[in-house]
């Protein structure tokens, strides 16, 4: 008898088959879990105003955060609330449009609890962006930021920070026709809501942060932890003064604004980097 031929013993009148195929433990169902799991490759977090990232992935699906069991909204502007299944340059995806942030109330567990479930349906590697003000005084608004590193100070007690990024990709955003505009430097996440106070900012400047936001370090942080690799950077949407005379604190007008005026070239940088991530990663 062929492992999926029938005998017909209907002792309990349902067809009955002696193939221990037809049995779904536990442990088959995980197995077809990971194989399923391992169709989705690249996480995307589309930082404040960088949601049109999301429109790079094709062939999509969208799944609104509120329609989803148990999972947070989306409070802040600039952040649509949903998740877009789909492909970027062929590899498949899976993009946050909308992050969750400490400010809005939610605890760390809860801002970093997508990177969790992006590792459950088997993403391997994160592209997290932020908008972030740039501290560096050779940045300009407009900017990208690689995150070489972090500051984790939101948890100043022990979190390894995030080291060297993928060299091969830092070239290639080089190769964007933005090398003016493209720094590596160091990354820093305030509690927020409020924008820092200059003597904020004067203290962050002394530790060596080159751009300051308000997320990030705990999802890469998370990722990292979960044996992703992790790519981050940070659109510089407004410049950090330090001088109590001169400068402005950013609105977040402005920081939506600038994140506009960059939709082509991040759409380009997000394409060029899955694409990178497919060649190179050979589907581990
Ligand atoms: O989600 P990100 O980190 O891009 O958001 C930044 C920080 C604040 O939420 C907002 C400031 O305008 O942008
Ligand atoms: O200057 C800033 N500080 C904190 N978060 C930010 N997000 C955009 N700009 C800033």
């Amino acid at each position: 008898m062929s492992a999926y031929s029938c005998n017909n013993n209907k002792s309990n009148g349902y067809d009955m088959c002696e193939d221990t195929e037809n049995e779904y433990t536990y442990e088959k169902l995980m197995k077809i879990r990971e194989f399923l799991a391992e169709r989705i490759h690249v996480g995307i977090i589309c930082g404040s105003g960088l949601g049109s990232m999301g429109e790079a992935v094709r062939n999509s699906v969208c799944i609104e955060y509120k329609d989803i069991p148990s999972f947070p909204i989306s409070t802040v502007q600039g952040h649509k609330g949903r998740l877009i299944f789909g492909y970027v340059s062929d590899v498949p995806v899976m993009c946050m449009q909308g992050r969750f942030h400490y400010y809005e109330g939610y605890p760390l567990s809860k801002c970093v609890m997508p990177v969790r479930l992006m590792k459950l349906l088997g993403v391997t590697h994160l592209i997290a962006s932020n908008a972030a003000g740039g501290l560096n005084p050779s940045y300009k608004v407009g900017d990208i930021m690689l995150q070489k590193d972090h500051l984790n100070i939101m948890g100043f007690s022990g979190n390894n920070p995030l080291r060297g990024p993928n060299d091969g990709v830092t070239n290639l955003v080089r190769q964007l026709g933005m090398e003016d505009d493209v720094h590596e430097g160091v990354y820093t996440c305030m509690g927020g809501p409020n924008y820092e106070t200059v003597a904020e900012l004067r203290a962050l400047k002394v530790l060596g942060v080159d751009a300051v936001g308000m997320s990030t370090v705990h999802e890469v942080t998370t990722a990292k932890h979960c044996g992703m690799k992790c790519f981050a950077f940070s659109l510089i949407t407004n410049i950090c003064s330090i001088d109590y005379e001169n400068g402005e604190e950013a609105t977040c007008e402005e920081v939506l604004d600038v994140g506009k005026s960059k939709e082509t070239i991040l759409k380009v940088l997000v394409e060029n980097v899955v694409k990178f991530i497919g060649e190179h990663s050979n589907n581990e």
